[in-house]
């Protein structure tokens, strides 16, 4: 499925003030728009996805799957910030000519939904059936239910949160902290930083694991050496693996990104935002999950008024969003059904 590009050519408003000059976005879209305009599927995706959820998402998305073209029109953006097709630190910034690099404005969780507005204004899209998003597009998801609470019908929250954790802060800043002692990444070339981002992506799989999946998955064969451990080999895979097909320069908009998302900000507080969402919403937490423990998806569930919570249950910690499509079929499908059982697991409210 090749990807789209959506092009803003006017002035496009930060949160901040600051703004790009204009704005690029790449976007998938499967299946197509029914003649009651009522069976969008919008997927926000996390750190370093891209517009094709098919291939990222697989098992959950795709021609058989509960997210399928026949009955869906599915939509998935690639985010501001992000190198698969939308304006990012490395697109041409028209005012100079050159790439931005570091001189890319921060922007926030609200400036990426802010694009997803203008993409579904563009796609005629008035009404999106179900939202959706994990860990950073989850963010996303329950921002823009806030922002436009009429135009979201059903919104699902998977490893998220409301407002990013001091622990999750300080993660990204020891990431940030790694490309930062690369000195290419000051080099402003499309590859500056590439050390360093294997380093970040080493210190965030720490996150989107645990001891329990380390110990089964890198679990040494044999005992009687002293050097050159599985667990070594899988950190030092896993950071060439994104450094060939990503950058540091995105990679620090985006942790940053992350560390400002406050769905509380400038609307006094985040219990009163909650609030405001209408969507009949379904949270969904992960026992395992280090990063976003499941007490903050209990906290979404508590604040947002039509809300269910279910608990997914996997050895494979925060990235058991990606990889428990099984699961999570399972729990959706008990969602939609109008008598919600089987895994679904209402909570009592306490207030
Ligand atoms: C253009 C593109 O590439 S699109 C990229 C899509 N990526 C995204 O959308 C981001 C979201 N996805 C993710 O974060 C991840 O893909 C996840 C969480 C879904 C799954 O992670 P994966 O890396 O696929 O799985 P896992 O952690 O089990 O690692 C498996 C890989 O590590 C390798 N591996 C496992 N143990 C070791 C080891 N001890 N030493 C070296 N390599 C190892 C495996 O051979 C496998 O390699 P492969 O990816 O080349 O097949
Ligand atoms: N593994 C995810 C981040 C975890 O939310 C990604 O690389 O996008």
């Amino acid at each position: 499925m090749s990807t789209e590009i959506f092009k803003y050519e006017k002035p496009f408003k930060l949160e901040s003030g600051k703004e790009l000059a204009e704005l690029e976005i790449g976007f998938n879209t499967y299946g197509t728009l029914n003649k009651n305009r009522d069976n969008v599927v919008w997927v926000c995706h996390a750190l370093t996805a891209n517009s094709d959820v098919f291939d990222w998402w697989k098992g959950f998305f795709g021609e058989n799957d509960y997210f399928n073209p026949k009955e869906h029109f599915i939509v998935c953006a690639n985010i501001l910030g992000s190198p698969y097709g939308t304006s990012n630190p490395l697109s041409i910034n028209p005012v100079t000519g050159h790439p931005y690099y570091l001189a890319f404005p921060q922007f926030t969780i609200r400036d990426i939904v802010k694009g997803h507005q203008l993409l579904a204004d563009h796609l005629g899209i008035k009404e999106i059936g179900i939202l959706l998003g994990g860990s950073l597009g989850g963010q996303q998801a329950s921002e823009w239910a806030i922002m436009e609470p009429e135009r979201i019908k059903n919104l699902i929250l998977i490893a998220t949160n409301a407002r990013h954790s001091p622990w999750g802060i300080a993660f990204n800043e020891s990431q940030r902290l790694a490309i930062s002692t690369d000195r290419t990444f000051y080099a402003n070339a499309p590859d500056g930083g590439k050390k360093g981002l294997k380093a970040a992506r080493s210190i965030a799989l720490l996150s989107y694991r645990n001891y329990k999946t380390y110990g089964i998955t890198q679990q040494e064969e044999k005992d009687n050496h002293v050097d050159g451990y599985k667990a070594a080999s899988y950190q030092n895979y896993q950071g060439e693996k994104l450094v060939n097909r990503f950058n540091a320069y995105s990679y620090w908009y985006l942790s940053k990104t992350m560390d400002s998302h406050n769905v509380g900000r400038n609307r006094h507080g985040v219990e009163k935002a909650l609030s405001l969402i209408k969507a009949r919403t379904l949270v969904i937490g992960i026992k395992s999950d280090v990063l976003f423990p499941i007490e903050e998806q209990q906290y979404l569930f508590q604040h947002i008024p039509k809300s269910v919570f279910a608990e997914l249950d996997s050895f494979y910690g925060h990235d058991g969003f990606l990889i428990e499509t099984g699961v999570l079929t399972n729990i959706i499908t008990s969602f939609f059904k109008t008598d919600v059982k089987g895994k679904i697991i209402e909570l009592q409210r306490t207030a």
